[in-house]
């Protein structure tokens, strides 16, 4: 079982710790108030019967002066139940936001990282962590209540009779006990709940992202029933986790309930038979049910803030995993003044048994053009993900300059890179808005200039562009990547341009506008294409997966000038 605060969160999300120390300090303040509330009560009401008080003995003062105390210390009492949940909340949205920003930093360095599908990280980062305010605004305060209050009223209770002090004593550890055993069989259920939601949310984004697809195959309707599985297994669950929720608020409820009649029984008997003065056994009486009632709130709220804690989990795993530590950093050279060396290259993806990649070698003098040509699947796309540092070599190594690509600071690495992907990431916004993320300081004039000269001389700057662009056709998108590109190589300062079949889908006027705009570059590139246009630009061409039969141009420009120089 996971202990009741994770550690790692406490490490990791500083406004944590500031909100412990703050809660601990409300929840002393908390104790103090139903102690002296207790005190009142019990003599207020002794006072009005005229019963005589061990309880702190000496003149007694008049109702009315009981009551406005008593008023005094429900309004301090009201302050602190406003404070904690303020506290709470900021302190929630502090943490929430540095776990996404951690999360996000964790996927950016090992965005093609599979093991985690994006409708799960999707889920995790919205839903999931906002699970975590009940963990800050209920159940962590609750922990630290319970740390405090039953210890401090059972001091008191033991000060004023031992009988009722032992039978408290022996009988609130049952309540924690009760809670630890449940605490058990529900964070089960609780991760399985969390992995039948992720589910769904998995389900749910691959139909919406291949709704045209099944809609064409007339398969959209079927999904349906799949659909509504995994929605029932989810909400079975949900019920399941709910029914846990209830019936151990119940148990718990009931174990209270007898061990406060235990109490006031005795103490009830012994007022009878004399050996109790009224005053002392109202005090006791008051005070009993507030030593149970903070344990078994934690009981109650361990089932708001389990949904929280498990996502918590789940992120912080996904942090860890992404955070393999680098000794030391080595600067990496530029790639404009340095050979890349592949030395026997093999990628092999987790979870599969055959290389993606098969022993791939090469070296590529600054400046030159080189084309990885190959069939499809051979694993040229690997081939470039290890080059920008985005997948590990399984076996051999990618020498920079001097350098392992291992040891190099990968961040500084990708800064010298400027790279066009087979499917170009494309952010909501304006065609302008997605070009400037290649060189965020670029004028509109400087924007307009690398599109032209990518071949978008129609595409409008301020043409917006939807989530995931949408609203872009496939060569579009291309082209704006390819813009985005050539930005970054002229003023951001990238040497070295890596292309993925970047003129896939253009037609052979626009293909030779982005060729050439490649040629003019200036710098080193490391291109993937099937296109001769593009082909006939390299310097060197290295065939990947050794199939050489395969590696003569086979897009839709076979012998066709291009009007590019050869
Ligand atoms: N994340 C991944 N996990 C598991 N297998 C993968 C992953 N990415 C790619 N592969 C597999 O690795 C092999 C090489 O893929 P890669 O995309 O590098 O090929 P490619 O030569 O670029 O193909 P294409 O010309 O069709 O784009 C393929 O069989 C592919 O299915």
């Amino acid at each position: 079982m996971a202990p009741p605060l994770d550690p790692r969160l406490v490490k990791r999300a500083t406004a944590t710790r500031g909100f412990l120390v703050a809660v601990v300090l409300t929840g002393i303040a908390n104790a103090c108030c139903i102690i002296v509330q207790a005190w009142l009560i019990a003599h207020a009401v002794a006072g009005v019967f005229g019963s005589g008080s061990t309880v702190f003995p000496g003149p007694l003062p008049g109702f009315g002066a009981y009551l406005a105390a008593l008023a005094a210390v429900f309004v301090v009492r009201a302050g602190l139940s406003w404070l904690n949940p303020w506290l709470a909340h900021r302190a929630s949205a502090s943490v929430k936001s540095q776990l996404r920003a951690d999360l996000m930093a964790a996927r950016l360095t090992n965005p093609l990282d599979a093991s985690t599908p994006s409708s799960t990280l999707i889920h995790l980062a919205t839903q999931g962590l906002d699970a975590l305010d009940g963990y800050f605004s209920k159940y962590l305060p609750q922990l630290v209540m319970a740390a405090f209050i039953p210890l401090l009223i059972l001091a008191v209770v033991a000060g004023q009779d031992g009988e009722s002090a032992l039978i408290i004593a022996v009988t609130l550890p049952l309540i924690p006990l009760f809670m630890a055993l449940i605490g058990i069989t529900t964070r089960e259920q609780v991760n399985r709940r969390l992995k039948y939601q992720n589910r769904l949310a998995n389900h749910f984004a691959d139909l919406v992202t291949g709704l045209p697809t099944l809609q064409v195959f007339g398969r959209a309707r079927s999904q349906l029933k799949g659909l509504r599985i995994t929605e029932q297994r989810s909400r079975i669950e949900t019920m399941k986790t709910l029914r846990i929720a209830f019936l151990s608020g119940g148990v718990l409820e009931l174990l209270a309930t007898l061990s406060v009649a235990l109490v006031a029984v005795t103490v009830g008997f012994r007022v009878v038979a004399g050996d109790l003065d009224l005053t002392t056994a109202l005090f006791i009486l008051v005070l009993a049910p507030e030593a149970y009632l903070p344990v078994r709130l934690v009981g109650v709220h361990f089932h708001d803030s389990a949904d929280g804690t498990a996502a918590a989990d789940a992120v912080l795993r996904i942090i860890e995993a992404a955070e393999t530590p680098q000794a030391q950093p080595v600067t990496p050279p530029a790639p404009g003044a340095t050979e890349i060396v592949f030395d026997r290259v093999s990628v092999r993806y987790p979870g599969t048994d055959r290389a993606s990649l098969d022993n791939l070698s090469f070296t590529m003098r600054p400046g030159d053009v080189l084309a990885l040509v190959g069939r499809s699947g051979a694993g040229k796309s690997t081939a470039l993900n290890v080059l920008m540092g985005f997948v590990r070599p399984t076996s051999g190594s990618v020498r920079v300059g001097d350098a392992d690509l291992s040891e190099v600071d990968l961040d500084a690495w990708r800064r010298q890179i400027a790279w066009v992907g087979q499917n170009p990431g494309m952010l909501r916004g304006t065609i302008a808005s997605n070009v400037l993320l290649g060189y965020p300081g670029a004028t509109k004039a400087q924007i307009r200039e690398a599109l032209d000269r990518a071949g978008g001389e129609e595409l409008a700057l301020d043409r917006p562009i939807a989530d995931d662009g949408e609203g872009l056709s496939a060569g579009e998108r291309r082209r704006v990547a390819l813009a985005r590109a050539l930005l970054r190589i002229e003023f951001g300062g990238a040497q070295l341009l890596v292309l993925d079949e970047p003129t896939a889908g253009l037609d052979q006027a626009t293909e030779a506008q982005a060729v050439a705009a490649v040629r003019a570059a200036g710098v080193g590139v490391v291109v993937v294409s099937h296109r001769e246009a593009l082909l006939r630009l390299a310097d060197e061409m290295v065939s990947v997966g050794g199939d050489r039969e395969q590696t003569a141009p086979v897009g839709g420009n076979e012998g066709v000038d291009d009007g590019t120089d050869a």
